[in-house]
């Protein structure tokens, strides 16, 4: 096993009453962004938090490089994470902060100059954390994460609170870390954000594993929600030629079909002999199927 690899095995937390995150299992592989993404309370800032050693398991374990976190021998030069935005002392500057952590840490004093530059922080650094906007405590905040040069960075919702310029740079240093071989987990509960930054992508709600795999191959399924939208003269034929469809809606000569491709609906016409005017595939909203595959699975629990 590499030493950055993620392994959740049958997680557990309950809260009380709320199973929070729920015999979840899931693997992390170094070298590329993963995106872990779920509707609020679903459960992602407790998987993190166990990840961390920050909340104790119910039951089941999270360990990076076969470790749990709290065996390491030196956490921060193996795992940095950014779970809320960076909060320091309001009179300190961004720079004094990291050299604090540094010191604290026993990491060397140059990391320092090192990171202000890799978050492109350098002038900000001198001035005062009072003063910093959001995207500047989000960069010192990564900047934190990367003082140890660490081969895993676990962030939590990294994105909010960032105007669309900080969105894009933030996306490009992600992207960057992982070509650079490192793990690179992210939490969000927006599709549309991940499928710019993430290779992989790990779904869950209410706790639970709802799909995992590469992003691409998780989009595709969701797009297999399309509908098609096919016209002819003879409804009926076709949709008794098309065994594997669901006919969503049936209007006079226009068919609303799922579970079908178009190339298929086509073959299965001209196999039957039915004429077509119209054939077509009306691409699905991803985020509106993302919320449907989650929805009612989550909420207030
Ligand atoms: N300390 C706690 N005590 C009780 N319940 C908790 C605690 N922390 C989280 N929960 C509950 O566990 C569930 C999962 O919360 P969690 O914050 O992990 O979800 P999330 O996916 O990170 O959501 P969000 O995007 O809103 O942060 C929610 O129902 C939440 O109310």
């Amino acid at each position: 096993m590499s030493d950055a690899q993620i392994v959740v095995s049958g997680l557990t937390k309950v809260y009380r009453t709320v199973r929070a995150v729920d015999d979840l299992s899931f693997a992390i592989e170094p070298g590329r962004v993963t995106g872990f993404l779920g509707p609020n309370g679903a459960g992602k800032t407790t998987t993190l938090r166990m990840l961390l050693n920050l909340v104790t398991p119910t039951a089941g374990e999270a360990t990076i490089g076969g470790r749990r976190y709290a065996d390491l021998e030196q956490p921060l030069r193996h795992v940095g994470a950014v779970l809320e935005a960076s909060s320091a002392h309001r009179g300190r500057t961004g720079r004094n902060h990291l050299r604090v952590i540094c010191a604290a840490a026993g990491l060397p004093p140059q990391r320092v100059d090192e990171v202000l530059s890799l978050v492109g922080l350098t002038p900000a650094g001198k001035r005062k954390f009072k003063g910093y906007s959001m995207g500047m405590k989000q960069r010192l905040g990564i900047a934190a994460a990367m003082l140890g040069d660490p081969d895993v960075l676990i962030l939590d919702e990294p994105a909010n609170g960032l105007d669309p310029e900080g969105i894009r740079w933030m996306r490009d240093l992600l992207k960057k870390l992982a070509s650079e071989g490192r793990t690179v987990l992210v939490s969000s509960h927006l599709l549309s954000e991940m499928q710019l930054l993430a290779d992989d992508v790990v779904i869950i709600a209410a706790g639970k594993l709802v799909t995992q795999g590469t992003m691409g191959a998780v989009v595709d399924g969701l797009a297999d929600a399309a509908r098609i939208r096919v016209k002819t003269p003879n409804p009926e034929q076709l949709t008794s030629a098309l065994a594997d469809a669901t006919v969503a809606t049936a209007d006079g000569d226009e068919l609303i079909l799922t579970g079908v491709t178009a190339p298929e609906v086509g073959a299965a016409a001209l196999r039957a002999g039915v004429e077509l005017h119209e054939l077509v595939t009306d691409k699905p909203d991803l985020e509106r199927v993302f919320l449907e595959l989650t929805a009612g699975k989550a909420g207030i629990r």
